[in-house]
């Protein structure tokens, strides 16, 4: 294990699914659902990664698999250089064990309420963990530290809502407690999976405000993903972060949240941008920049760029292979890195960032156009 490692790494990541129910016959082959793909990604230290995309397009399973709860089916996830999956393994000897690492890639959901026992009062749902993690303090110290976290997220005074039970609270109050579980935890990264989705819109930007003073305050790292544009970039703008554009399974751009608003490059971004009215870049637009509206199967992605049934810029080419990796404004776009290193660099993964010829000469598909 080395310092410089980053907290966690994907490389070429694959999460691929069995389709459960394939019909009546038994021997028939099971559909694959391929909801990660190739992924690449490393989140540094107090580093903040936003990941956006349309719903399906895999980021859950990204997130799950980032942290340890969900085992890829390909490629690798390492926590500070340790494969996660083989720290696991019976009489690995791993430089940080399993639980370790678990207990430092925490998460909070979209439901806090599923994530907290009905039954168990506040105060006893986040003192359990405690006690199980840090086995050195005892009951009063472990109820100290749950009030000194209510407090600290705005439940004044903390008595007041220690007693009670999830249905004793509010939506933005079960977030807040899913968050202080996270952080009881002193976690080096926490996944915020659509964590203000189901929130009003009036209390969202206080919530991810409140991420991002806890993100600084606790120098914790965050990998926080929405379907939203808007909230991905709120959250990404304001911790300095990266942006990260999924699609159908692939990361397809990623850099500082900035430059990929400012500049998008994959037509997916663009689509993301357009469908955003606060960007301001919908002005001279009819219909979305699409040739199709309807996202393909996972089950069956399309060759080559998997944009390429929807894009508007689509040739031949894009049809036929998948586009490399380019750095955008690289000094001739010639590129070693990997799509999400921790290097900062804007990314994108389409031949429009290219100069390569053969997608500049060949035809564009129907309804496309190159200009
Ligand atoms: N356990 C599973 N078994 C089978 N398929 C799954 C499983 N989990 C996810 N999928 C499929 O993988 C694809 C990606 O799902 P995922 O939830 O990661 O996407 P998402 O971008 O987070 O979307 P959403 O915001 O709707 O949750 C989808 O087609 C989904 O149906």
């Amino acid at each position: 294990m080395s310092v410089d490692e980053p907290v966690v790494s994907l490389s070429d990541l694959e999460v691929h699914f069995e389709k459960s129910g394939g019909g009546l016959n038994p021997f028939a082959d099971q559909p694959t659902v391929r909801a990660v793909d190739g992924v690449d990604l490393d989140i540094g230290e107090n580093d903040v990664v936003a990941i956006v995309g349309e719903s399906g397009s895999g980021k859950t399973t990204l997130g799950k698999t980032a942290v340890g709860l969900q085992k890829p089916t390909g490629g690798s996830v390492s926590f500070r250089g340790q494969d996660v999956w083989a720290a696991k393994k019976w009489r690995s000897n791993p430089s940080i064990p399993f639980e370790e690492i678990r207990r430092s890639l925490q998460i909070i959901h979209q439901d806090p309420g599923a994530a907290l026992n009905p039954n168990r009062t506040v105060v006893s749902s986040l003192a359990a963990p405690l006690k199980r993690w840090q086995s050195d303090l005892g009951p009063e110290d472990r109820e100290a530290r749950v009030y000194h976290f209510l407090k600290r997220v705005g439940m004044s005074p903390p008595e007041d809502y220690a007693h009670r039970y999830p249905h004793q609270l509010s939506g933005g109050e079960k977030q807040r407690v899913a968050l202080v579980r996270a952080l009881l935890m002193n976690p080096d990264l926490i996944l915020a999976d659509e964590a203000v989705s189901a929130l009003d819109v009036s209390l969202r930007v206080e919530m991810m405000d409140l991420m991002l003073d806890l993100q600084e305050e606790f120098d914790t790292s965050f990998l926080f993903i929405s379907h939203d544009l808007s909230n991905a970039r709120y959250i990404a703008e304001h911790a300095g972060g990266r942006l990260g554009v999924m699609y159908l399974g692939e990361l397809v751009e990623i850099g500082p949240v900035e430059e990929v608003l400012r500049n998008p490059q994959h037509p997916y971004t663009k689509v993301l941008t357009w469908a955003t009215p606060e960007l301001g870049v919908d002005e001279d637009a009819g219909g979305p920049p699409v040739r199709e509206i309807d996202i393909p199967d996972p089950v069956n992605p399309p060759a080559g760029c998997r944009f390429h049934t929807r894009c508007p810029k689509a040739t031949e080419q894009c049809r036929t292979a998948a586009p490399p990796v380019t750095a955008v404004d690289g000094a001739d776009g010639a590129d070693d890195g990997a799509m999400g290193d921790g290097d900062g660099t804007h990314r994108v993964a389409c031949y429009r960032a290219t100069d390569d010829e053969v997608y500049w000469e060949s035809d564009p598909l129907d309804g496309a156009d190159l200009s």
